[in-house]
């Protein structure tokens, strides 16, 4: 078996959200694909409507195979601080044709501030390891590992684009979506994240002969993370490469780096064992925030940010509009190419 899914990006690209169909008869709920956890969660009818904020719901008591998992709960927090939390119901899950039977819905109960005010989020779909679900007492897998069995290769795909819709497979690689071969680097998934290492950096421009800066090894245990919005980089190199662009500055104001909305952004190159993952620099120019009009608007936040006092760098969305990539569940691997 083996299906697609569109990704849509929501407003200023902040997540990208992919239909799925739950329950008999099927409703369509669009959720968060999230390579960063492993928890597929909905607002549901058991949400309070005062923790609702316009989403589309999961009316359980409307579908015919849902089947409460008695005596089990779910809570989640994520890297943000958001959280979310409530009941377990097995039931039907497809996306884009590739159906899971019994495959774990939890169903909120209690959701935080940003969940409420993502109008167009009706929850996630995780597809990180089974080991990061927070079912208790019997930990659930994810909608990937119970439909392994079933797909023609055991990989999902991300190509994700900005301001447009992309896509999710699930089941094959589509070849038309990259150019030259893939460049497959060993994951550590041994705390549930699709973990890998990157080697270094350079930054074009940065030497003015145009060929790039040299590599500078800085070296960092990276995951990655389609629930994440930017790219979350060691300070070092978010300090070598925001120093290339005039008028950029970290400004605890606005949370991170801020360049102004003008400026040409030197790509970013990141070296991932032998391979280097170009991030064109206009992908590094994120959403305005002196107004909502990016045309008008002096000041933008940076695409990449950094993830100094996290475990390990977050390579997010801004990562996956410049790179095709292939989670290989199968054999514990990532793929990488240029689009
Ligand atoms: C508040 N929302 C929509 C979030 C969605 C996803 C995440 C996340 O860290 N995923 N890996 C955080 C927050």
């Amino acid at each position: 078996d083996q299906g697609e899914v569109s990704a849509t990006p929501q407003l200023f690209d902040v997540e990208y959200l992919a239909p799925v169909q739950i329950g008999t008869p099927p409703q369509t709920l669009n959720l968060n694909f999230d390579t960063g956890s492993s928890d597929l969660w909905v607002f549901s009818s058991e949400t309070p409507q005062q923790s609702r904020g316009g989403q589309k719901i999961f009316e359980i008591e409307k579908s015919s195979s849902a089947q409460r998992l008695a005596n089990n709960t779910w809570a989640i927090s994520y890297g943000d601080g958001s959280r979310s939390s409530g009941n377990v119901y097995l039931d039907v899950v497809s996306v884009g044709g590739v159906n899971v039977f019994n495959q774990a819905v939890e169903s909120a109960t209690s959701v935080s501030s940003s969940f409420i005010s993502d109008a167009a989020s009706s929850g996630l779909l995780g597809l990180a390891f089974d080991k990061l679900n927070t079912v208790k007492p019997s930990k659930q897998k994810t909608f990937i590992t119970n439909a392994l069995e079933s797909l023609e290769l055991g990989v999902f795909t991300a190509n994700l684009k900005k301001s447009e819709p992309g896509n999710y497979n699930f089941g094959f690689i589509d070849e038309t979506e990259f150019t030259g071969p893939l460049n497959y680097v060993d994951v550590d998934s041994s705390d549930g994240f699709w973990a890998f290492q990157a080697t270094g950096y350079s930054v074009e421009g940065a030497s003015g002969n145009g060929t790039g800066s040299p590599v500078v090894p800085i070296a960092h245990n990276a995951i990655a993370d389609t629930g994440t919005t930017l790219l979350l980089l060691p300070a070092g190199i978010n300090q070598a490469y925001y120093r290339q662009v005039k008028g950029a500055k970290e400004d605890p104001q606005a949370g991170g780096w801020t360049v102004p909305c003008k400026a040409d952004l030197p790509d970013l190159t990141l070296h991932i064992g032998s391979y280097k993952a170009v991030i064109p620099g206009e992908l590094i120019l994120f959403a305005p925030i002196d107004t909502d009009d990016i045309k008008t608007a002096k000041t933008c936040f940076g695409g990449m940010q950094s993830s100094a006092g996290m475990p390990f760098a977050i390579y997010g969305d801004v990562f996956f509009k410049a790179q095709f990539t292939v989670f290989d569940v199968e054999n514990g691997k990532l793929a990488f190419a240029p689009k």
